[in-house]
């Protein structure tokens, strides 16, 4: 079980220090945003390098946009050990994925809340993780989304003894990590609430506890 927060709703102004807030955390993830695949703009290229040279942490990168074909890999090359692009804005998602894992990097597939995991089989043998949306991207603080469930369960079975990560993306709380676990994610992205808490890294360490927990019942 791994608990990778977002710095979405960390202080943009002082994200080195964000980061060293959670030190239990198993990946820094970081959402890439360009205003035309989703309606928001956050970081590019140049703030990933800054915070490569900031952190020994694994840096998860989550990219938002457009024409992840073209960028993609650029991040790979700023030694980001997660490249994850979005399948609704590959041109050739497989061929991206291999281009990734080339360049040393984990490649990993994101779908939106309405796109099927059946719609991509073919290419879950060529990837590290599957990010699931459990909210629509482009902003953090957004209400989780129950309807999602089934996927994650859908997507464990697709995968079957493969070692592939599932990670699960907006929303994820105290609140709502059971039932992701429960139906079998084992990567979980939180970003309002472990950058809410007083503590940060005491969430980090509650939220990887209650997925523990949930899956060993
Ligand atoms: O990808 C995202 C939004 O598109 C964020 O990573 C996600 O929403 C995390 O924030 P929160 O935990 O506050 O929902």
């Amino acid at each position: 079980m791994r608990i990778t927060p977002s710095i979405l709703n960390a202080d943009f102004a002082n994200l080195g220090a964000e980061i060293a807030r959670i030190p239990d955390a198993d990946a820094i993830h970081v959402d890439v945003m360009d205003y035309r695949f989703v309606p928001n703009l956050t970081i590019g290229l140049p703030v990933v390098e800054a915070i490569r040279k900031s952190t020994q942490q694994m840096l998860d990168i989550h990219l938002m946009i457009a024409d992840p074909d073209r960028w993609a890999p650029s991040y790979a090359e700023a030694g980001a050990e997660s490249v994850t692009f979005h399948v609704e804005a590959a041109k050739a998602p497989i061929r991206l994925a291999r281009e990734l894992r080339r360049l040393g990097a984990r490649a990993s597939l994101a779908l939106n809340p309405a796109t099927s995991i059946d719609s991509v089989a073919d290419a879950l043998g060529e990837v590290d993780m599957v990010l699931l949306m459990t909210v629509e991207p482009g902003f953090g603080g957004q209400k989780f989304l129950d309807l999602v469930l089934p996927k994650i369960r859908r997507t464990r079975e697709l995968l079957g003894e493969r070692d592939v990560w599932i990670q699960v993306d907006g929303g994820v709380s105290v609140e709502t990590i059971e039932r992701c676990a429960e139906a079998g994610a084992d990567t979980f992205v939180a970003g309002s609430a472990v950058y809410s808490a007083d503590n940060p890294n005491a969430m980090v360490n509650r939220l990887r506890e209650l997925a523990v927990a949930a899956c060993a019942h």
